[in-house]
């Protein structure tokens, strides 16, 4: 995408509309807010049926908030498409509780159904609060794991892809551990873990991406990645080890690292820039695979944070989701950005149609 085209506009190769299940989230979030200012820019509604999951009575009363603060760039609730789902509870922007946690919940399991039932061909997520979700007694790391135990899959990725308005360059990272705590890293790092992460990938960018043939750049864990063991050892014991089976493996696949963490991300940044410059390094690859939630993060949201989103890979179905939260602190005010819930939407899209594509190829 060339500086200056919506992020919606870009010509996608083939677009069939696709049918889209957008659960709104936590109610006192901005996630409200994100869906109706999406709903109302003709570039996404004409990407798909974009279908809310929601309470039809809670979107008409943050509708009411939001025109009540001057806002006009909004859908009417009354015009959209919307499962309706009621939920108990009274939610103030910004005031989230263990109701709206609740509700959020409610949700993305009628989203979930919806999809799993063939009326949806994806899932668009609005963000929740997972300490509400713990306060409603919802005990998930987040919104993926529930995504992918309804699915009944056991092995799936978190993969945040962005396409730079700079450049057009897409960034995609892909997180090998994401919500636990940081002191648990390099024991829930293991071999077998990246093992899978990285097939994972491989899979993602060719039925997702049509890149038959990926660079994949992974991170070391150690500062320089380890110094040969002076550092920290877990790139010389098995890291290192592991890669050099990868890429007698998978030959189609060029694999480089473990890359330093702190100069990972230069030629990413200089590619998102269009800065990059030519000769044989000034290729950035196809998919960058961080080993913890922070490490991919931290960069991803430095560079993308307004244009990125999450993709789960591994599901039998598409979902996305914007890159951020909830933002209670600015839920209600009217200027939370919904250009992350755009992307998600269009990517969602775009997934759709590649696997439809896929899918019409193998049936020949
Ligand atoms: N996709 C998701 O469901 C998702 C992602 C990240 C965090 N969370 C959850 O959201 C809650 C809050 O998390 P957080 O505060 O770490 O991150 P956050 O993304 O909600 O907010 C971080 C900062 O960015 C701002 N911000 C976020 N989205 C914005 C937007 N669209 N427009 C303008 N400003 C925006 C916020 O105002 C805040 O200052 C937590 O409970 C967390 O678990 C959910
Ligand atoms: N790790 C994501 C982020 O920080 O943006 C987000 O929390 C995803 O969580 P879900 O599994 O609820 O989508």
């Amino acid at each position: 995408m060339t500086s200056g085209t919506s992020i919606l506009t870009e010509p996608i190769a083939t677009v069939t509309r696709s049918r889209l299940a957008l659960p709104l989230g936590d109610p006192a979030g901005i996630g409200p807010e994100v869906v109706l200012k999406t709903l109302a820019d003709p570039a996404a509604t004409a990407l798909g049926e974009l279908t809310v999951i929601g309470s039809r009575k809670v979107l008409i009363a943050a509708y009411q908030q939001l025109r009540d603060r001057g806002l006009t760039a909004i859908a009417d609730p009354n015009d959209i498409d919307i499962i309706d789902v009621p939920v108990t509870g009274e939610f103030a922007p910004g005031e989230g509780n263990a109701a709206s946690g609740a509700a959020s919940f409610t949700w993305l399991q009628a989203a979930i159904a919806a999809t799993l039932a063939g009326r949806c061909d994806g899932v668009v997520t609005a963000p929740i609060a997972k300490s509400l979700w713990a306060a409603a007694g919802r005990v998930y790391p987040g919104q993926t794991e529930v995504l992918a135990e309804a699915a009944g899959v056991e092995k799936f990725g978190m993969l945040f892809a962005g396409r730079s308005p700079h450049s057009g360059w897409m960034l995609r990272t892909l997180l090998a551990t994401t919500h636990i705590p940081l002191r648990r890293v390099p024991d829930v790092l293991t071999p077998e873990l990246l093992a899978w992460k990285l097939d994972l990938l491989v899979t993602c960018l060719h039925q997702d991406f049509a890149i038959d043939r990926p660079t994949i750049a992974v991170s070391g864990l150690n500062p320089h990645s380890g110094e040969g063991g002076q550092l920290g050892t877990e790139e010389r014991d098995w890291l290192i080890p592991l890669l050099e089976r990868e890429r007698r493996d998978r030959p189609h696949v060029q694999l480089i690292g473990p890359v330093p963490p702190d100069t990972l991300w230069m030629q990413p940044a200089q590619a998102w820039y269009g800065t990059l410059g030519s000769g044989a390094r000034s290729r950035a690859a196809d998919a960058y695979l961080a080993l913890y939630h922070d490490q991919g993060l931290i960069p991803v949201k430095l560079l993308a944070f307004d244009c990125a989103a999450n993709i789960t890979i591994g599901l039998p179905f598409v979902r996305t989701s914007p890159d951020h939260g909830t933002a209670f602190d600015i839920a209600g005010r009217g200027i939370a950005d919904p250009t992350s819930f755009k992307a998600a939407v269009r990517i969602a899209t775009e997934l759709v149609n590649q696997r439809r594509q896929t899918a019409d190829a193998l049936a020949l």
